[in-house]
């Protein structure tokens, strides 16, 4: 009972401790009239407001649509951290400036027909334009419509803004542009996509790509403003649309009466997850105010950082090229960096990952150079051994026929054999100069020049560490043919320069390093490219992209903290900042060219087809591709009366019917008509449709043709075109023991064209009579039995596509060619 007792008066005290609290709430709250709790609400609201005050000064939070803010745009010193989107009024004579984050993104969701949306935007993305130090805020915009950033366009030609993407295709290369930024942000830059609205035909990918960018800009000074996500209907996106919010992004909503503006990332308004009170949206700022922010900006951003404007001279061609070759690469300390290709400095190291702005240096370099020194004091070669197209814009195009004069040679997309081939065609310049020195030894380029015009020769080899990384014999002559260059192309005016992701992660150079990189004075490494300096040389560790170091000591560095005169920081500029700038340079220089030559064009995967007019030669001449040289020279098997000069075509690729068609036309072209006749025998059912057009367009031609699947050779003056010709049964083989013998004494000559090796050698002799056939075109014939069957153990031949072996048992050449093919046929 005690115990029940205690319980109850312990309950009672509980509950008299209850009322006497709820009384003096009741009491507390009777004195609190709404007037008090308006006042209260009102310091909260000054509060607020001071300090949005202070995060949003000048443009990021000054009105717009009355008189433009008195801050000159573009002249604060630091990055904005946050931006105004309007203001909140919770009564009616109290507001606070509404603002967000920067480094969040922001998502408009607005209907298509309400203007608030695209007003909004622009009134946010001036604000950013205006208030960034002028020139660092890059701006990529997707404006379906064309006309929500049309008064920003003063910011294109100042490299600060691209045409707006107005497509799928633009979006998704301003996508890949924005990935590339994050995966390799700029310190000095920040990056502001604004996309109006998505464009139709967008897919999940596209929508998934930018979520993930959204997700992953953090940090990196990429900030989103995006109109209409989630995309609101299939026409606007996918099917299947995410309907999830943008990571990291603050969302405003006009959906409702009131806009709703959601948590900003990183914080919170309270339970509901959006701001509860009405908000007023700033409103579009006039079109006239945003122009003029915009052109002061690209004023000012010109002063900013550099353009490839400012490498260049103002007139084409002053300057001499004896003592050496000079080029302004960009800014070092706010002035111009000159670098040489001279004999103190004659070849240069560029190291970088992928995307650091390799390209980039060297495009403005080249433009550079060949806008200083004419054609006859400067020649070009350049190779791309990436997969990437590096340098089309030397090279005529269909859609556009200028080039740059400089350019002997330009591998748009090259492969070993052809950097080899101008490798070999430098090291034969050099000797032809070392030989045409008087004194025989070497010494300076300039003396060299007195007697002779010569041109400096520039080699530019982007990814070059692909010549010789291969422990074969075209990869050990490319590293001795670079290293001599390397060597003595000072003393002979021949300079190289190398760019490479991975200069020294080179295997083969592993024992020959020092000797081909202790040529390189100069080494410049961007991004990611501090494997050209000396390992102890951390100077280019936090590079962004546009910078970096410039050493001409072979990478040394010097004591921590120390001034080093010979490195320097620098910045270059994106030729492509401004795509105009480019284009307009090529046109002057190309308007000047002295001739009409264009350069030497190599694409590595190009078919090569018989050209309709052959050149005039003294001997009969098959004509079977183009050689892998600089000028791409045809490749000919030259007819003359020695026993076995005959050519066989060996592998199964159908390659060979087009081989034999190729040799019967270049033939036929070089023979008055009736003068020879032509023995077609299409041997296996496949080689009939080229074998039957063959046959038409000689006949047409009005030579004497003969097509027979039991054919008899031509007594003199003919050939025997033999397609196919382990298609004969066994037991009915062509005997060609004497033709292939005495043919050549009548002028007569075999080519045939055997799938299998095997069947070749019994038709022909075999090991008996090994000089039977004298010319062999090798297609898909395995690499082993390709160096038996020429007796070359070290021959290195791999099978590949559009390529072919070409070997003269009679000169004893082999060489890798390009085979004709018929228009349209994959190699
Ligand atoms: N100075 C610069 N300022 C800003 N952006 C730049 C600059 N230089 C290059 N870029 C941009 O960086 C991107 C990569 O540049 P670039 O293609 O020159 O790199 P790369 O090192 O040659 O890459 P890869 O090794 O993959 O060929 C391009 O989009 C280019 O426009």
């Amino acid at each position: 009972m005690a115990r029940l007792r205690a319980s109850i008066e312990h309950a009672a005290a509980l509950h008299r401790r209850a009322a006497a609290s709820a009384e003096a709430a009741g009491r507390g709250l009777d004195q609190v009239s709404g007037t008090d709790l308006d006042a209260a609400q009102r310091d909260i609201v000054v509060d607020l407001a001071a300090a949005a005050a202070r995060l949003i000064p000048g443009w990021l939070g000054a009105p717009l649509d009355q008189a433009p803010p008195p801050a000159v745009p573009g002249a604060g010193a630091e990055r904005p951290t946050h931006v105004r989107i309007g203001f909140a009024r919770p009564l009616d004579d109290a507001e606070f400036p509404v603002v967000v984050p920067t480094a969040g993104h922001l998502v408009i969701d607005a209907e298509r027909s309400d203007p608030r949306g695209d007003g909004l935007l622009r009134s946010v993305v001036l604000r950013l334009v205006a208030a960034h130090p002028a020139g660092t805020l890059r701006l990529r915009a997707v404006d379906p419509s064309g006309t929500v950033f049309a008064a920003f366009q003063a910011l294109v030609p100042a490299g600060l803004m691209r045409e707006p993407a107005s497509d799928a295709a633009g979006l998704r290369a301003v996508l890949g542009e924005a990935e590339q930024w994050v995966r390799q942000p700029s310190r000095r830059y920040a990056l502001l996509l604004a996309i109006a609205r998505l464009p139709h035909s967008v897919d999940d990918s596209d929508l998934a790509r930018i979520a993930a960018l959204a997700d992953s800009a953090q940090g990196t000074g990429l900030q989103l403003v995006v109109g209409g996500w989630p995309p609101e209907d299939p026409a606007d996106g996918a099917d299947a649309v995410p309907r999830s919010p943008l990571p990291h992004s603050t969302l405003v909503s006009l959906r409702r009466r009131y806009p709703l503006v959601s948590d900003p990332p990183m914080g919170s308004f309270g339970a509901s997850g959006s701001l509860d009170v009405p908000v007023v949206l700033d409103p579009d700022p006039p079109a006239s105010t945003v122009r003029s922010v915009c052109e002061r900006i690209a004023t000012h951003a010109e002063s900013g950082s550099p353009t490839l404007t400012e490498l260049l001279p103002d007139q084409l061609w002053q300057e001499s090229s004896a003592e050496g070759l000079a080029v302004i690469v960009g800014r070092a300390g706010g002035n111009p960096l000159t670098l040489r290709l001279s004999d103190l400095t004659p070849h240069w190291l560029i190291g970088g990952r992928a995307g650091s702005g390799k390209t980039a240096f060297m495009v403005n370099v080249l433009y550079g150079l060949s806008t200083r020194y004419g054609p006859d004091q400067l020649t070009l070669y350049l190779l791309d051994l990436k997969e990437g197209g590096g340098f089309t814009e030397f090279v005529p195009t269909e859609g556009e026929p200028s080039w740059i004069p400089h350019a002997r040679a330009v591998a748009v997309e090259s492969d070993r054999d052809y950097g080899r081939a101008v490798l070999r065609e430098l090291d034969a310049e050099l000797t032809a100069r070392a030989d045409a020195r008087q004194d025989g030894g070497p010494g300076r380029f300039a003396d060299l020049r007195r007697g002779a015009e010569l041109p400096r020769i520039v080699c530019v080899i982007d990814e070059f560490q692909v010549l010789v990384q291969a422990n074969d014999g075209p990869a050990r002559e490319c590293l001795t043919l670079l290293e001599s260059l390397a060597r003595k192309g000072r003393s002979y005016g021949i300079h190289l320069i190398l760019a490479s992701r991975t200069a020294r992660d080179v295997e083969a150079l592993h024992a020959r390093r020092d000797s081909l990189f202790g040529q390189f004075p100069v080494r410049i490494a961007l991004p990611g490219g501090a494997d050209v300096l000396d390992p102890r040389n951390q100077a280019a560790g936090p590079l962004g992209l546009g910078e970096a170091i410039v050493n001409t000591a072979g990478g040394l560095g010097g004591p921590a903290g120390a001034s080093r005169a010979h490195e320097r920081r620098m910045e270059f500029p994106d030729p492509y900042a401004d795509p105009d700038i480019p284009v307009a340079v090529r046109h002057k220089l190309w308007e000047k060219r002295p001739d009409d030559h264009g350069p030497c064009v190599f694409y590595a995967s190009a078919q090569a087809h018989l050209p309709a007019a052959l050149p005039a030669s003294r001997v009969r001449t098959a004509y079977l591709g183009r050689k892998i040289d600089v000028p791409l020279s045809l490749a000919d098997f030259p007819l003359d009366g020695s026993p076995g000069r005959h050519l066989a075509v060996l592998g199964p690729s159908e390659l060979g019917a087009d081989l034999l068609d190729a040799a019967a036309r270049s033939l036929a072209a070089q023979h008055r008509p009736g003068t020879a006749h032509f023995v077609i025998a299409p041997l296996i059912a496949a080689v009939e449709p080229v074998t039957a057009r063959l046959a038409a367009d000689l006949e047409a031609a009005g030579h004497h043709v003969t097509v027979d699947r039991s054919p008899q050779c031509p007594e003199r003056d003919g050939y025997l075109f033999g397609f196919g010709l382990d298609g004969v049964p066994a037991d009915a083989t062509i005997d060609l023991s004497g033709v292939l013998r005495d043919g050549p004494a009548n002028r007569v000559h075999v080519f045939g064209w055997w799938r299998g090796l095997r069947r070749f050698a019994e038709d022909t002799g075999g090991r008996s009579s090994p000089d039977a056939v004298a010319g062999l075109v090798l297609l898909n014939v395995p690499a082993a039995d390709a160096a038996i069957l020429l007796h070359e153990p070290g021959l290195g031949w791999q099978p590949r596509p559009n390529r072919a072996l070409l070997h003269d048992r009679h000169s004893g050449s082999t060489e890798v060619i390009v085979p004709f093919i018929h228009g349209g046929r994959p190699a």
